[in-house]
């Protein structure tokens, strides 16, 4: 894992932002695995900016969302579809018909992960894949006591996700009690991890994925066995690390000093 600890929340968003925009413009045809939530807000406003500012193309790249609400129309304003086309397909020249995002209702949840996880595989997977992380560890929708092998498939979200993510709807009782999500197993499988953490409310979970030991007990962890993993963070969110001679620390200037190697 390559760890980058920044200053501010706002200078780590922008470099996973500029990350994501050099993957499209070093390969337009890149298939991207995105994430959403509060954090992704301010990554994905810094990479529609930097998209314009440059001419960067995106119709050639497929993208495929973590997860999605299940019990929702696909519609609902709290939708991952709907925040997905709000803060990023609907300011970016991408095909709309390569933007999937997990289903967010119908008969056969079962059914509608299975296709989820064949149409990545059809797509030859994910080359860059953005995550987020949860107060409880959780990438994706992917709660402790995941399997660390798990795929797409249906989740019961935990009341620490539901609270996390009451914001986003009026009440606590619309906020849906299940998810599908693309499995830790799928996640492990993508070329490449960029992984965003700011502000103090995710220091213990990161500090357990980075630091603890590989457990389902922190989903995020189970990144430590992927070959080429950036975390980006901000001190807030670094602020429990111990291990502090193992991290890179990147100035204002975006230079970064190497403490380690590992
Ligand atoms: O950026 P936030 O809102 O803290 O969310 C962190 C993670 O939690 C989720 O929103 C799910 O609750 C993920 O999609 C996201 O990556």
């Amino acid at each position: 894992m390559k760890v980058l600890i920044f200053k501010t929340a706002e200078e780590a968003k922008t470099h996973a932002a500029r990350c994501l925009l050099k993957q499209v413009k070093q390969r337009p045809k890149s298939v991207l695995g995105l994430a959403t939530g509060g954090t992704m807000e301010d990554v994905y406003a810094k990479l529609v900016s930097m998209t314009r500012k440059f001419s960067t193309k995106w119709s050639e790249v497929t993208t495929f969302n973590l997860d999605e609400y299940w019990g929702i129309p696909e519609d609902n304003p709290a939708s991952y579809r709907t925040y997905m086309t709000h803060h990023l397909f609907s300011q970016i020249d991408i095909n709309p018909e390569r933007t999937y995002v997990p289903m967010s209702q119908g008969t056969d949840p079962g059914q509608a992960a299975a296709q989820f996880e064949a149409q990545i595989l059809a797509s030859g997977g994910i080359d860059l894949q953005l995550l987020g992380i949860g107060e409880n560890g959780h990438i994706g929708f992917n709660e402790p006591t995941s399997s660390l092998a798990s795929e797409t498939r249906l989740k019961t979200l935990t009341e620490s996700t539901r609270n996390a993510n009451h914001r986003f709807f009026k009440t606590m009782d619309e906020v849906p009690r299940y998810a599908l999500t693309v499995g830790i197993g799928t996640i492990l499988k993508s070329a490449e991890c960029l992984i965003v953490g700011t502000g103090s409310s995710k220091a213990a979970a990161v500090r357990s994925m980075i630091e603890g030991p590989v457990s389902a007990a922190c989903p995020a962890s189970a990144l430590q066995m992927h070959k080429k993993v950036t975390v980006m963070l901000d001190e807030d969110a670094a602020q429990e690390l111990e291990l502090g001679n193992y991290y890179h620390l990147v100035h204002p200037d975006g230079q970064e000093s190497p403490l380690n190697n590992g």
